[in-house]
């Protein structure tokens, strides 16, 4: 897939208004979240520059306006991007295992995944991130803001302590101006797996009977021995979303989260008013991007990305588009 370059950008299309197969997943009652196309009719109402896609007619580049660092003020955005992304295939789920809150890294195959993921995010501000406080999920978000086009400097905020605080201050405010903070976040870790960590996923189904597994791994509120069911993992997870990340797209900032299958499936489950059935169903693929728009305190699903010179759409709402170069 080709690098990330500003002609792929952004070009205006008519928005093709397939149902998103979110949606129609859902219908079909299985919610499945891998690489959603959709460029849904109320982009029109929300003034969306759907980008390229390979079915529709494309009218012409759109006229990106002048940068805020061009000299102009800039607007105070009244809607921000939120990019969800599950981390790359990591060791342990290469080996089938059950990971958790074991802190493993990604395999090659992971760290391509994320540089991958950044190609397809590679234009969608991003001006915060925030992952768990696990290597794999800190790895792909490094590796996927590799690719972004603004090449900024993501660096890791050390709070543990007030020397770590202390001994990592920058003193540049042009050097600041070029950089994004990463805020590592206990909360956003995968939930606790309990007695299944390290465990081989087939050889627990085979000893437990594959429903007790797929409902330890999958259901809401039941729990895997002496580890967090997704209900316990999201009293953490969207606790943080809310009361950190939140305040964040409110004030406009476009915020980067890097997480893991279950803390991720929390939230989306959160911003999707998904039930305790329909997250049943709900999977998340390892280094596939999700976006959204935040507009008027609502979340509005946007699909994943596409990449730079893939068929798909992405889809920016106009305010979005101004912070572009
Ligand atoms: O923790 C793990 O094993 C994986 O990251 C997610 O596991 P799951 O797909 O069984 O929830």
């Amino acid at each position: 897939m080709a690098a990330c370059t500003s002609q792929h950008a952004l070009i205006s299309v008519k928005p093709r208004c397939a149902s998103a197969s979110f949606s129609s997943d859902r219908r079909a009652g299985n919610v499945r979240f891998v690489s959603t196309t959709s460029c849904c009719p109320s982009s029109r109402k929300l003034g969306l520059v759907c980008a390229s896609n390979s079915q529709s007619s494309v009218i012409e580049p759109a006229k990106l306006p002048s940068s805020p660092e061009s000299g102009s003020n800039p607007k105070k955005s009244s809607e921000a991007a939120l990019i969800l992304i599950r981390h790359g295939e990591s060791l342990w789920n290469e080996k089938n295992l059950f990971t958790g809150c074991v802190d493993v890294p990604l395999t090659p195959k992971g760290v391509n995944e994320a540089i991958e993921a950044g190609k397809r995010i590679c234009n969608i501000p991003v001006d915060v991130i925030y992952t768990s406080s696990l290597i794999r999920a800190q790895m792909t978000a490094m590796l996927a803001m590799m690719q972004h086009r603004r090449k900024k400097v993501p660096i890791i905020v050390h709070k543990e302590s007030e020397r770590a605080h202390q001994w990592s201050q920058v003193y540049s405010e042009e050097t600041k101006k070029q950089s994004i903070p990463v805020i590592t976040a206990w909360q956003l870790n995968e939930r606790m797996y309990g007695e299944l960590q390290g465990l081989n996923k087939q050889e627990t189904a085979d000893l437990f009977g594959k429903e007790q597994v797929h409902e330890w791994r999958r259901s809401y509120d039941i729990p895997p021995p002496n580890g967090e069911s997704l209900e316990m993992c999201a009293e953490r997870a969207v606790s943080y979303f809310k009361e950190q990340i939140i305040p964040q797209l409110v004030s406009g900032k476009h915020v980067m989260i890097a997480a893991h299958g279950n803390s991720l499936r929390s939230i989306i489950m959160h911003l999707d008013k998904l039930t305790s059935q329909e997250v049943i169903s709900l999977e998340l693929s390892t280094g596939i991007p999700m976006l959204y728009i935040f507009k008027e305190g609502k979340f509005i699903r946007r699909g994943s990305p596409a990449g730079p010179s893939e068929a798909g759409v992405y889809a920016y709402t106009k305010s979005v588009l101004k912070i572009h170069q």
